[in-house]
């Protein structure tokens, strides 16, 4: 497990300057790579208070008799609909890390949101500032290259491939070239005369390739082609702590963004 170096200070690097009132928080995963970073996060927070940690086995109600108005949820994507479920059928505010989120799961989670029009649910695929502008650079490239394709890279005992960043990368860049009337890449993932797989996945067009390998911890490249040039936007967190200032700006806003909030673009103001 890799251990943050940075100080509460630079994990913070959010936080507003208006005095808000102390904000109760759930780390659901409190235990797992992530969720170990986001206690050590809350715990320095003077504006947050952690109130419960729960983990696989343990009781989920925990969250809600602790008083939680937030819960962080950085779990498995097996278990995190059930979550969420909960934690709207309790009124506490949610927001997700766990990835594995396609149209169908967020309809319903918008579905689930609609009797209660006060609750907030922010799901991020990730919370890292420079993966979310690399994300950003990818959409306004896009419609100049007519080659594309994604590779990602993660510590091994990640349960998901490709990742969930990768998804989003690869839809939002799939939405760019649509909108610029640009094809799907040319011979995007074309297995003739190659072995399966060795094109990587083919999302909207887009082939991503999962790459996952010891002494990593998460990072992705976007590369776009065009005659007689390339662009390469590449993110590397070398560190979990890099996604810390992304979850504590989530937790601190999401009384404010009632309903379903996907991606944290709009909380940075982009
Ligand atoms: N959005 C973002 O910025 C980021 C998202 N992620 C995503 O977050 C998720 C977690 O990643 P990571 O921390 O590496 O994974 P880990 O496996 O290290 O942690 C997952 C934790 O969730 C616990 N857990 C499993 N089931 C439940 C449950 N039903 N209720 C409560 N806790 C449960 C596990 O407990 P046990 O071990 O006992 O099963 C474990 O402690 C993944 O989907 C990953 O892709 C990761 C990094 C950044
Ligand atoms: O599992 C991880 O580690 C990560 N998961 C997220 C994803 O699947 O995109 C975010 C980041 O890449 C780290």
């Amino acid at each position: 497990m890799t251990t943050s170096t940075s100080t509460p200070a630079q994990q913070d690097s959010l936080v507003p300057e208006r005095e808000e009132p102390v904000i109760n928080v759930g780390v659901l995963g409190a235990r797992g790579r992530m969720g170990t970073e986001v206690v050590k996060a809350v715990n320095a927070a003077a504006d947050l208070e952690l109130v419960a940690m729960v983990d696989d086995g343990d009781w989920l109600f925990n969250v809600a008799d602790a008083g939680a108005q937030v819960v962080v949820d950085f779990t498995r994507p097996d278990v995190v609909m059930d979550n969420i479920r909960f934690c709207i059928d309790q009124n506490i505010h949610c927001v997700v890390g766990t990835t594995g989120f396609d149209e169908a799961k967020l309809a319903t989670i918008a579905e689930w949101l609609e009797p209660k029009p006060d609750l907030g649910v922010v799901i991020a695929p990730n919370f890292g500032i420079g993966a979310v502008l690399l994300m950003r650079f990818a959409q306004e490239a896009a419609r100049f290259f007519p080659s594309v394709e994604i590779v990602e890279l993660h510590h091994p005992n990640k349960v998901d491939a490709p990742s969930g960043t990768a998804v989003r990368t690869a839809r939002l860049i799939a939405a760019a070239r649509r909108a610029a009337g640009l094809p799907a890449a040319p011979d995007a993932t074309k297995e003739a005369d190659s072995l399966p797989g060795a094109r990587g996945a083919d999302i909207e067009g887009v082939p991503v390739h999962a790459v996952r390998l010891t002494g990593l911890v998460a990072h992705q490249e976007v590369l776009m082609g065009a005659e007689g040039e390339t662009l390469t936007l590449r993110h590397d967190s070398y560190d979990r702590a890099s996604f810390m200032p992304g979850v504590l700006l989530a937790v601190r806003e999401i009384g404010r963004r009632p309903g379903l909030t996907v991606g944290i673009e709009s909380l940075l103001g982009l």
